[in-house]
């Protein structure tokens, strides 16, 4: 359990509070100095549980911290405490969720933006009080107040934990591979109830067809070149007629785009998860490796092959 030098029976007047970029509990009511007060501890208490999460995580450096969600428009921290515990009472549990705009691949592995989409940031809850169903319920309260349904989160790197959390407690098991490290799971895009902070996820239109090639603006079609729609004799046709020249220009220019879309694509953000260093990305592999590229959607290594041990 994580006790700290003050207490923190004040800041928990119910046993999990929820917290937005003003550092101050949801229930918090006061003046200026205890608003400041109530800000330096909370921001204290986010620290240490966004460092422990990093640790239990094998991360190098915390997801969570006071001073990123400060910074943050749309993202809540929920804290779970045990008042009861030692003098000052403790903190047990840390749930982080946002909503991202995400470039994600659907189950036929069309590209989808989703806008405002439901993320799962960063979950930890203290090693002595694992596996007692204090994760779940602090699930459930995030659930509940952010009325989103499981189904419908994507999950930002999950650990072998939080799979099996996920697995057990909604059943959530067939995951869509995806090109960056957010996991999502079958069903994600069916048409179900819509719920608050998310839009409707769109799949790019085709922008035109030409010559047997369905073009369109998605970074699939960037990353992987243009899907073929015609026959092979057209699309013979096609290559042959290319001079050399024009080929390695328009190679080059690919490579360009896939570089800069890659970028946009994976969401790299040099503050969240994706700061830690971590073994080369196997996307960046495919695709500077220039060799046989993979078919649509099988460049979205999983989440946990590329977490830190
Ligand atoms: C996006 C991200 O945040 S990824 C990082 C997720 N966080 C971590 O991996 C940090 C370490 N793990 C934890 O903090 C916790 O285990 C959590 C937050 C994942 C789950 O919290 P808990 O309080 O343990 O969950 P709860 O008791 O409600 O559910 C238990 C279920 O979670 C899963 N689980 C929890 N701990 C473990 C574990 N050590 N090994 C395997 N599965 C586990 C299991 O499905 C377990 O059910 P079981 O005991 O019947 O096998």
């Amino acid at each position: 359990m994580v006790e700290f030098r003050f207490d923190i029976k004040p800041l928990f007047p119910q046993p999990i509070i929820k917290v937005a970029s003003n550092l101050l509990p949801h229930t918090f009511r006061g003046d200026r100095r205890q608003c400041l007060d109530a800000t330096s501890k909370m921001s204290e208490i986010i620290d240490r549980l966004g460092q422990l999460s990093a640790i239990s995580q094998g991360l190098n450096k915390p997801v969570t911290t006071a001073q990123r969600l400060r910074m943050s428009e749309n993202q809540t921290i929920y804290l779970l405490a045990d008042t009861e515990a030692g003098p000052n009472g403790a903190v047990i549990g840390l749930l982080k969720v946002g909503t991202k705009d995400l470039y994600l691949f659907d189950e036929k592995g069309q590209t989808r933006k989703m806008e405002q989409s439901p993320s799962i940031l960063d979950f930890y809850v203290h090693e002595s009080r694992q596996r007692a169903g204090l994760g779940k319920r602090l699930f459930e309260t995030m659930l509940n107040e952010e009325q989103w349904t499981p189904l419908k989160c994507s999950v930002d790197r999950p650990s072998e934990k939080l799979l099996a959390f996920l697995s057990k407690h909604y059943g959530l098991v067939r995951t869509i591979p995806q090109a960056n490290n957010f996991v999502l799971y079958e069903g994600f895009f069916s048409d179900g109830a819509s719920q608050k902070g998310s839009r409707n996820g769109h799949a790019e239109s085709p922008e035109r067809t030409k010559n047997g090639l369905h073009i369109t603006n998605s970074p699939n079609t960037h990353l992987f070149g243009a899907t073929y729609l015609g026959d092979d004799t057209t699309k013979q046709k096609r290559f042959g007629r290319r001079g050399s020249d024009s080929q390695q220009q328009q190679q080059q220019q690919h490579q360009q785009q896939q570089a800069a879309l890659l970028q946009q694509i994976t969401q790299i953000s040099p503050n969240g998860r994706y700061g830690a260093p971590r073994p080369t990305c196997s996307m960046a592999e495919i695709i500077h490796a220039g060799s046989a590229s993979s078919g649509k959607g099988s460049g979205g290594g999983s989440a946990e092959s590329n977490r830190i041990k």
